[in-house]
């Protein structure tokens, strides 16, 4: 199993009372998965422990069993961990190396770690570069680049190590809406591709919703509910940003006057209001 979460409980050192859990998750099939949660509802430590944090980086008292790739977090070496796992989180500017002179540099810089040999560092890097599509940026200095340039270049290192689990906290929100799509798009691409899953953590139903037919939704560091995006829908809106179409679907459902499926695209939307406006 990719994640195998059971009964986790994470305290922080220094605390009392949990920050996360008690907490079961089972992903799906699918390649993409999404934890809804609103501001302080645990996403970013549960990225963190996914993400092998624990003990070192995020100290504390862990209960339960939190599996990645069926080993006992904490268990792997850096270098293993590291090739499997990868997590970009909100700054982009706080997770560039700060050691390198160019772009292309600062990909290199991980696979580098991994003694790859410079062909297969060379092919990456390229890759890297087509599927974020930042070939433009490949000779910049890292420090010059925008906001939204310096996500896309961190999500590029990210992919440069070939990851089985890529955690994604909300590793969009300096891009505009078109530049999510399209590097969710390559996204999907690259994790059929590789066998990887995806795990988005966001505090907003689109576009993950899109993307993810399965989630789960946090409420102060435990599980409201998990399930298809129509069954989480009515508790996720009570936790979530969501256009405003969808907060009127909300309140439609919660007076069972909407008849269908949650739509989790605009472009579903546009079909859902066409086909009500058709039953009239
Ligand atoms: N190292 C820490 N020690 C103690 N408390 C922490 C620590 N890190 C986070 N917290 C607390 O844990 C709770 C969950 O934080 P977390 O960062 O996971 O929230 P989040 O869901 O990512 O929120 P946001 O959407 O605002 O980023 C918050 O109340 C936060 O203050």
């Amino acid at each position: 199993m990719v994640v195998t979460l059971k009964d986790v409980i994470f305290t922080s050192r220094g605390e009392e009372e949990p920050l996360l859990g008690p907490l079961n998750l089972t992903l799906p099939d699918d390649p993409f998965f999404v934890i809804y949660g609103g501001n302080g509802s645990g996403k970013s430590i549960l990225a963190q422990l996914l993400a092998g944090w624990f003990p070192e980086h995020l100290t504390g008292t862990l209960s339960g069993t939190l599996q990645i790739f069926d080993e006992d977090i904490g268990q792997a070496p850096l270098s293993t961990q590291a090739a499997q796992i990868q997590l970009i989180q909100q700054s982009p500017q706080l997770q560039l190396s700060g050691c390198t002179f160019s772009v292309e540099e600062e990909i290199a810089f991980g696979p580098e770690n991994l003694a790859l040999p410079p062909d297969e560092i060379l092919k990456r890097i390229d890759e890297a570069l087509d599927s974020t599509h930042s070939q433009h940026l490949r000779t910049r200095h890292p420090s010059t680049l925008s906001g939204g340039e310096a996500q896309r270049i961190v999500l590029a290192c990210a992919l440069a190590m070939r990851p089985k689990l890529l955690l994604l906290d909300e590793a969009f929100s300096r891009l505009t809406p078109k530049a999510t799509a399209q590097l969710l798009s390559e996204l999907r691409n690259y994790a059929v591709r590789h066998n990887c899953k995806v795990i988005l953590f966001e505090r907003a139903f689109l576009p993950a919703a899109k993307y993810c037919s399965q989630a789960l939704v946090l409420k102060q560091g435990q599980p409201m509910i998990q399930g298809s995006i129509s069954q989480i829908f009515p508790l996720a809106m009570t936790q979530i940003n969501a256009p405003d179409a969808w907060q009127v679907i909300h309140l439609l459902s919660t007076h069972h006057a909407w008849p269908g499926e949650i739509p989790r695209s605009e472009n579903e939307l546009i079909c859902a209001f066409k086909d009500l406006h058709a039953n009239l």
